[in-house]
Formats: C-alpha cells, sequence, structure tokens
C-alpha cells in the first residue's frame, strides 16, 4: 500500500515536461529557441524564483488549445496518481493563457475535462484553483474574478502567485475580499522568499485559509505561534526550496523545525517538471535527508488531506486510509 496523499501545491503548468513542450510546439506550429530537449533542460538552473519564472512563463506558451490543457492534466494526474495523490488542488494561472488569446472558457473545460477523467478512472478527486499573478496589477486579477464568478465558471478558489519580493499582499485585499463573499476558497503563496510579514498579510488583510510555502514564519517566532495556535496549513515543496535557493541545501531546510514547533505542515511539488520531481520524490528526499520515520510521514499526509478543502465525509475517509497505511508500516516493522 502506497501513502495516500493530497497534492495541495501544484502549478498544471509546472508540470509540463520538457518532452511535452516540444511535442506542443510542433503540433501547433511555434518556434522554440532550442534545438532539442536536452538544450531546453540545459537552461533548468536558477538563482531565484525570478530566473524560474522567466523560462516558466516563456515555455507554457506551446499551450493553445483546450485539447492541449486536458492532455496534459491528464499527464499530471497519471504521475500523480503513481505516487500516492488521491486528492488534488490544482492551480493554474488563467492571466498567462489569456494574454495569448484563450478564452476562459477553453482553458477551464479543458482542465476540467482531464481532472473528471482521473475521478473516473481511479476515484482521484479534485478542486480548482485560479492563481492570480501578483507581478500585474490587481485591477487585471479583478477582471478575471469577476469573469469567473458572473459567467459561473467552474473554478473553487484562487491563490496569489508569481513575483513575490515587492509585491505585498495587501495589493490583493479587493479581490480576495470578493472572492470570499462569492463563496471562493481563499491561498495564497506568501513566505516563499519574502519577507514574514507577508504571511502576516496573507492572514489579516487576505484572511487566507491555506499560506503557501510560508517557510519564512520560522524568522519570526511570534508568527510560528500563531500559525499553530491557528493550526493553519503550510503547503512546503522542499526540492523547490533547494532548485530556486529558497534554502541553500536540504539539510538546510527548516521542514524538522517546522514540524517540531507543530506547524500544520504538508509536502508538495509546486513546479514538478522545473524542480526535479513530483510529490513522491519531494517525500522520498526529506525522508531520507531527515531520517522521517512512519508516524513522521502519516502527521504530513494527515495534514494535506486536513489542510485541503475536501468536505468532512470525504477527509475523514482518507484519513482512515492514512491510519491502515500507518498500521500496516507498523505491523510490518514488527515483524521484521
Ligand atoms: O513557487 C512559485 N512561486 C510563485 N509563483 C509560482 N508559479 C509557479 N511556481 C511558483
Ligand atoms: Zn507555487
Amino acid at each position: 500500500m502506497i501513502l495516500p496523499l493530497a497534492e495541495l501545491h501544484i502549478h498544471l503548468e509546472g508540470s509540463l515536461e520538457p518532452e511535452t513542450i516540444f511535442a506542443l510546439a510542433s503540433k501547433n506550429g511555434i518556434d522554440l529557441p532550442y534545438e532539442s530537449v536536452e538544450e531546453l533542460r540545459a537552461h533548468y538552473e536558477f538563482n531565484n524564483l525570478q530566473s524560474f519564472l522567466d523560462l516558466f512563463y516563456a515555455n507554457m506558451a506551446v499551450l493553445r488549445t483546450s485539447e492541449d490543457f486536458k492532455e496534459i492534466t491528464t499527464a499530471y494526474l497519471n504521475r500523480a496518481h503513481a505516487s500516492g495523490v488521491r486528492h488534488v488542488e490544482l492551480f493554474f494561472d488563467p492571466q498567462a493563457h489569456i494574454e495569448r488569446g484563450l478564452s476562459l472558457s477553453e482553458v477551464i473545460s479543458g482542465i476540467r475535462a482531464g481532472l473528471e477523467e482521473a475521478e473516473q478512472r481511479w476515484g482521484v478527486t479534485h478542486k480548482l484553483i485560479a492563481c492570480f499573478w501578483r507581478h500585474a496589477p490587481a485591477a487585471s486579477a479583478m477582471e478575471i474574478l469577476k469573469m469567473i464568478v458572473t459567467e459561473n465558471h467552474a473554478i473553487d478558489g484562487i491563490g496569489l502567485d508569481s513575483s513575490e519580493l515587492g509585491f505585498p499582499p495587501e495589493l490583493f485585499e479587493e479581490v480576495f475580499s470578493y472572492a470570499r463573499e462569492h463563496g471562493l476558497h481563499v491561498v495564497a503563496h506568501a513566505g516563499e522568499e519574502g519577507p514574514a510579514d507577508y504571511i502576516r498579510q496573507a492572514l489579516d488583510v487576505l484572511k487566507v485559509e491555506r499560506v503557501d510555502h510560508g517557510i519564512r514564519c520560522m524568522d519570526d517566532p511570534e508568527l510560528v505561534a500563531r500559525l499553530v495556535k491557528e493550526q493553519m496549513p503550510l503547503t512546503v515543496c522542499p526540492l523547490s526550496n533547494v532548485r530556486l535557493r529558497a534554502v541553500e541545501t536540504l539539510a538546510d531546510h527548516p521542514l524538522p523545525q517546522m514540524l517540531e514547533a507543530g506547524l500544520k505542515v504538508s509536502l508538495h511539488s509546486d513546479d514538478p517538471a522545473y524542480f526535479g520531481g513530483y510529490l513522491d520524490a519531494n517525500i522520498s528526499a526529506v525522508a531520507e535527508q531527515f531520517s522521517l520515520t512512519v508516524s513522521d510521514l502519516a502527521t504530513l499526509a494527515r495534514n494535506s488531506f486536513e489542510g485541503s478543502f475536501l468536505d468532512e465525509a470525504a477527509r475523514k475517509s482518507r484519513l482512515a486510509e492514512v491510519d491502515a497505511w500507518l498500521a500496516l508500516q507498523l505491523d510490518t516493522t514488527r515483524r521484521d
């Protein structure tokens, strides 16, 4: 039995593998500035968040049709299912695709078709979260959000992503309040590269239900105490943090201290095609680096379902699957 998990921090466009970028470019008649997959892959060395985002936004320009979105959603879910994912809350960047002339309906219908097929095939449940760019004006996010609400697009929540430094969450107060008033879930990237104060703003101004990354909270003991008290879910992405140099090496990652402090941490893959692995790779890397026990892994898995937007009944049944996994591991260890 594989450890059952909820993947709560995955950007669909970040699952676009180099081979798929080439295949879609060829299908859609787009010239890439690289001769080969290897040449493209050679650019996957990042100094910080921005150096990654520049390549990430350029590569996603190969997505041109609703079918493209369905194809990459299906490819991601095939891979995710194999790594134990039982529930996914998928991010996508509507502004990137609308800017290229696609309609919201084309993008969302393609993604939804892939999500629904995976649910029928494997029972992998899902939510879909539209992430707004913090480097773009809040008015652009608001315009799209209003379109989502008035045209009744199948979106479960909104998030906030892209360049963090210099773009504090408070710029998006009105956008988030409109989303909450219209029954959408709200999450935001905060404290990946940005300071602990951005996490505080995400809580106090945006009133988020979950913080994406959040690792910089460790600079601020008072904030840690509050996050523990509120049991605020933090979606931590270890391989992303290493590749974007938010931490120097995996050994320097604050995960053990975060768990020790009682923070509600779960592990996620962020942009798996860029950062060296899917959810299973993230989990094995930290399990090995920090000698995590099966109980630690069960806690991380439980936190992933507890931090999700699944309803009570579904969450309970997933938590029972985690308990069954742990019982099996402990039983096997005892018999060895
Ligand atoms: O790690 C990230 N941070 C901000 N924006 C993003 N968009 C994709 N991945 C990321
Ligand atoms: Zn992210």
